[in-house]
């Protein structure tokens, strides 16, 4: 047996074609397209690499780039004044501040200084509460962009058991947030790389999904035989970039969203989708 695909890559480009009508409409509407605002603090190749990954996809579907770059010494003041600076401007939508900042940044407190109406990551803390609540916001980009594959290729979510590893705050916290809710009502068990058993957990799953940053943790071994198995690991080697799934994964997977390819793509979809809903609210509210 061979997993079947979950194409993120197809199914960022169809997202991408039903937001391009949207923007078209928005900037004949408001006069001006929307505006994605990235703030790239340091030379990082690999954030290099999304930063412009993220303008491109902004090309093709007709809204503005805005992009502000810092020296990788930039001070905590400088990265505040571009952030107050970004809320103040009419012409950006919505942004994201390109994680990780480097290490002599409180990123916290930039975070925290964004308008949450502007946070087109959806993590921002005022936005984070509407998550456990079950409210609309803006939500992360990855989770999103997860049940959008899972729903977009039938693949059952109500009453599976679904296993996550890796607990951190873009991917595996809030996924088991999101397919927790009504709408979902996927029964999730959260573990990290260091959970006891964690062979066990990953067994009796139905759905897995990795987020831990190791690359090939998930085998064929610990899988059980027909479960869906999605690959939002990136560790970046000497080889290139590696995911958390292991190629022989594929032999005993019904789905797979394979990295790259699966859910990298969705992730930056999603983030067009957080902005083009952002200009949408602002139209409706003028
Ligand atoms: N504020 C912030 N928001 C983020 O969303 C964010 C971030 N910081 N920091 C870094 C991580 C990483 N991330 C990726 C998104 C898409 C791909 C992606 O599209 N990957 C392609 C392959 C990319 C390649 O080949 O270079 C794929 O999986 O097919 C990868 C990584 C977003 N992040």
């Amino acid at each position: 047996m061979t997993a079947q695909l979950l194409d993120g890559k197809a199914t960022a480009a169809e997202i991408r074609r039903g937001l391009a009508e949207r923007v078209a409409e928005l900037t004949t509407t408001v006069g001006r397209p929307p505006g994605l605002g990235t703030v790239l603090v340091g030379d990082d190749p690999g954030s290099h690499a999304y930063v412009d990954g993220k303008h491109r996809d902004c090309a093709q579907i007709g809204v503005a780039p805005i992009r502000r770059r810092l020296p990788v010494d930039a001070t905590q003041q400088q990265v505040e004044d571009v952030i107050d600076e970004l809320n103040a401007d009419p012409a950006c939508t919505g942004y994201i501040v390109q994680l990780p900042l480097p290490r002599h940044l409180d990123a916290n407190a930039v975070l925290e200084r964004m308008d949450p109406a502007k946070d087109a990551d959806g993590l921002h803390p005022v936005n984070l509460g509407p998550l456990v609540l079950g409210v609309e916001a803006p939500l992360p980009c990855t989770p999103r962009g997860i049940v959008e594959l899972l729903r977009r290729h039938d693949v059952p979510l109500a009453g599976a058991r679904v296993c996550v590893v890796g607990r951190g705050i873009t991917v595996g916290r809030p996924i088991g947030l999101l397919l927790t809710r009504r709408s979902e009502n996927a029964t999730v068990t959260l573990c990290r790389t260091g959970t006891e058993d964690l062979a066990r957990h990953l067994r009796e799953a139905d759905i897995v999904i990795a987020a831990a940053g190791s690359p090939g943790l998930i085998t064929k071994a610990v899988l059980r035989p027909g479960a869906a198995v999605l690959d939002a690991g990136i560790t970046r080697t000497d080889q290139g970039l590696v995911g958390d799934v292991h190629p022989d994964a594929a032999t005993v997977a019904t789905w797979l969203a394979p990295m790259p390819g699966g859910v990298g793509p969705m992730t930056r979809a999603m983030l067009l989708a957080n902005v083009v809903e952002a200009a949408e609210r602002n139209a409706d509210s003028v």
